[in-house]
């Protein structure tokens, strides 16, 4: 079984328009609406590679009782774990031009959790740790919640003695990895915000050295790069794919632990994190991808074992 954290849970609304023009009123083609975020995203492309996987974070409110109902119909095979709050989950928006393919993202903030809601999660988490062979900690945090709350959870993860990814960002992502997590998946912006460097091989370097014990970072159109204690490699797709961008991170964090669950060495790993990520861009929704595309892609992405110069 694998776990996946999603403390700031959305109901993931994406608009398709034929032309985005900012101060103009639109006309909606096609709406979505999927329970999302990034954790819950990451556990449908696991459930439907065969995985088992549960859920937790928080659900509350209309949109909460939407995103479970949207959970048990649209995510076959996804155990629900999640803790209820008291306000409302939040909703985000991906709002897809149609013409360029480009996709403009609104992100709610999400809804205050309070100190007894975050006790209760933390109890639910370490009991459902006794169970599972690994987890990955994914998302933005909600109001109200401590900035070392992933740090706090990856302590106890180690402690449990089972392997941690997380996929954050800001001061979370900054506190988590001093928590030495196995794995984290920063893209290109988050890495050069934790290390102040913009070359991705250096930063990810430095980014161990500060606690992460492998680093998959990626790079948009240029795939995967990842520095492990077992080597440094790049994973790309064979072309640029045009798509829905929203949910392609989330892939490689499914593809990161589908492998991981099979004890597959890194080069299949990242060859199963890049495709599936690929795939992802050419479904229109997070959480969803091509299959067939991935199984064409899944021999096509190239990956290089890098020399370490530094
Ligand atoms: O605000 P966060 O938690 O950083 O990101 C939330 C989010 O934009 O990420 C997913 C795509 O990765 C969407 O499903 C989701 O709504």
């Amino acid at each position: 079984m694998i776990l996946t954290v999603t403390l700031n849970t959305a109901l993931d609304i994406t608009y398709r328009v034929p032309s985005l023009k900012p101060h103009a009123s639109h006309r909606v083609s096609e709406v979505t609406v999927r329970p999302g975020g990034k954790g819950i995203n990451a556990a449908r492309v696991l459930a439907a590679l065969g995985h088992e996987v549960t859920v937790t974070g928080f659900a509350g409110g209309a949109t909460g009782r939407e995103l479970r109902d949207r959970l048990a119909s649209q995510a076959p095979g996804v155990v629900d774990a999640l803790v209820p709050v008291a306000g409302a989950t939040r909703r985000t928006t991906a709002v897809v031009d149609a013409r360029t393919g480009d996709t403009t993202q609104f992100n709610e903030p999400g809804p205050v959790v309070g100190p007894a809601e975050w006790a209760t999660l933390q109890d639910v988490y370490k009991e459902l740790l006794g169970s599972v062979s690994a987890v990955a900690l994914c998302g933005s945090l909600p109001p109200g919640l401590p900035v070392g709350a992933y740090a706090g959870l990856i302590r106890t993860a180690r402690a449990a003695g089972v392997p941690v990814l997380l996929d954050t960002s800001g001061e979370a992502l900054r506190r988590g990895v001093a928590a030495r997590p196995d794995i984290i998946k920063p893209n290109a912006a988050e890495l050069a915000e934790l290390t102040g460097s913009h070359e991705p091989l250096r930063a990810a370097q430095d980014a161990r050295r500060r606690g992460a014990r492998a680093v998959v970072a990626s790079l948009g159109a240029d795939g995967l790069l990842a520095h492990t204690p077992d080597g440094i490699w790049r994973a790309a797709p064979p072309a640029r794919v045009q798509g829905n961008p929203t949910g392609a991170g989330d892939s490689v964090v499914a593809g990161l632990l589908s492998a991981l669950a099979e004890n597959l060495p890194w080069p299949d790993r990242l060859a199963r994190a890049a495709a599936l990520s690929t795939a992802t861009v050419l479904s229109p929704a997070a959480g969803e991808f091509d299959r067939q595309a991935y199984e064409k892609l899944l021999g096509q992405v190239a990956v290089t074992a890098e020399v370490n110069a530094a």
